[in-house]
């Protein structure tokens, strides 16, 4: 038996998320509340719902460059200290109401510099604000530190973000403007991080096609790859089957995980409907599907709408929901005892549980 998971089902449900930006998830009401204490006044309006809108409007404009404009405003709030750890905090609790269990968090520190802080000081700020906000235990998370991809310090960035590795940054990665910004030109902040026996996870394959996807995988040793939609170019479907290109199938059978935002990506025009996402072809075929937000606050979604609204387009049941959740853990950057314990004492026996009941008792905790 597999009914059709309710949104209220879904909320209650362990879930993983391996791909959500902190610029891109604050709480609009935080927005107007930091812009006002620390004299941020860039804001487009000060009223909250409107804010609200004015991020989500300005983020569907069917362009990725159009998408990234807004986060001039959370940027712009996340200058001190204060601010920082209150936004990750808000960030931890906001993901464990909505039932995610475990949680990678991004955010490029190089972006909080403009009044006087330092890379590793934007970082412990970071890590302070998941410290307390996952004091409850409902919630792990762990940080990715970013570097983007346009500028120039993204060595600079890496060693930083190897030098809170044992505090609970977790990986490396690059996000911004894909077209015209390979990663390969960040490849000694990669092979530094390697060289260390950390983890890289890269934006690659969402704006731009196979190639930034094959140079992040062959080239800067990507572990996982932020979006990596763009993998379908190399899979051709026709009435007798589907053939996999060489790439297509490397990415498969080296089971690379696949950090997929289905609303973000219809934000910026990769698809038109979440019914057309490459997703549902790639589940299919089994590659190490994930589901994921990007950015809460501009693609106003939630780890539960997303997977509300692949519920909804490709009817996919607690099977598919439970798959897809067991994929993000066994691909996180945590430790593997850690990841092993999440999946046997959360996330098995939550799913386990709701199939059961049907009703949705309280599964989490
Ligand atoms: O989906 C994305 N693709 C590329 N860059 C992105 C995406 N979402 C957010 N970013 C950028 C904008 C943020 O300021 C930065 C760090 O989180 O990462
Ligand atoms: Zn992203």
């Amino acid at each position: 038996m597999d009914e059709r998971p309710t949104f209220a089902q879904i909320r209650r449900a362990p879930k993983v998320l391996l791909h959500d930006h902190l610029d891109g998830g604050l709480r609009p009401s935080t927005v107007v509340e930091l812009a006002a204490e620390h004299g941020y006044g860039g804001l487009p309006t000060t009223d909250v719902d409107d804010l609200a809108r004015w991020f989500t409007e300005g983020a569907a404009r069917r362009d990725l460059v159009l998408y990234l404009d807004t986060f001039e405003h959370t940027v712009g709030v996340l200058q001190e200290r204060d601010a920082i750890v209150r936004v990750a905090a808000e960030c931890a609790q906001d993901l464990a109401d909505d039932g995610v269990v475990y949680a990678e968090v991004r955010m490029a520190p190089e972006l909080c510099l403009e009044r006087g802080l330092t890379l590793d000081e934007a970082i412990e700020a970071m890590l302070e604000g998941f410290r307390l906000g996952t004091a409850d235990g409902r919630i792990e998370i762990g940080l990715l530190v970013t570097a983007m991809r346009h500028a120039a310090n993204s060595k600079e960035v890496a060693e930083a973000a190897l030098r809170h590795r044992d505090e609970g940054v977790v990986g490396f990665d690059i996000a911004g403007s894909e077209s015209g910004h390979p990663p390969t030109r960040h490849l000694d902040a990669f092979r530094l991080v390697a060289e260390d026996n950390f983890h890289i996870t890269i934006h690659a394959g969402e704006a731009f096609g196979l190639p930034s996807i094959w140079e992040a995988v062959q080239i800067c040793g990507a572990e996982r790859l932020g979006h990596g939609v763009r993998i379908v170019d190399d899979i051709t479907v026709t009435d007798d089957g589907v053939r996999l290109g060489r790439l297509a199938s490397f990415v498969r059978d080296r089971r690379v995980p696949l950090e997929m935002c289905p609303t973000s990506n219809v934000n910026t025009g990769v698809c038109d409907t979440i019914a057309e996402h490459p997703i549902g072809l790639l589940r299919r075929l089994r590659y190490r599907v994930t589901v994921n937000t990007d950015n809460r606050l501009m693609s106003g979604t939630s780890m539960s709408e997303e997977m509300a609204k692949l519920v909804e387009a490709f009817g996919y049941g607690w099977d598919d929901l439970e798959w897809l959740t067991l994929n993000a853990m066994k691909s996180a950057f945590w430790p593997f005892d850690r990841r092993l314990r999440i999946i046997n004492e959360r996330i098995k026996p939550g799913y386990a549980a709701l199939r059961a009941s049907g009703l949705g008792v309280s599964l989490t905790g």
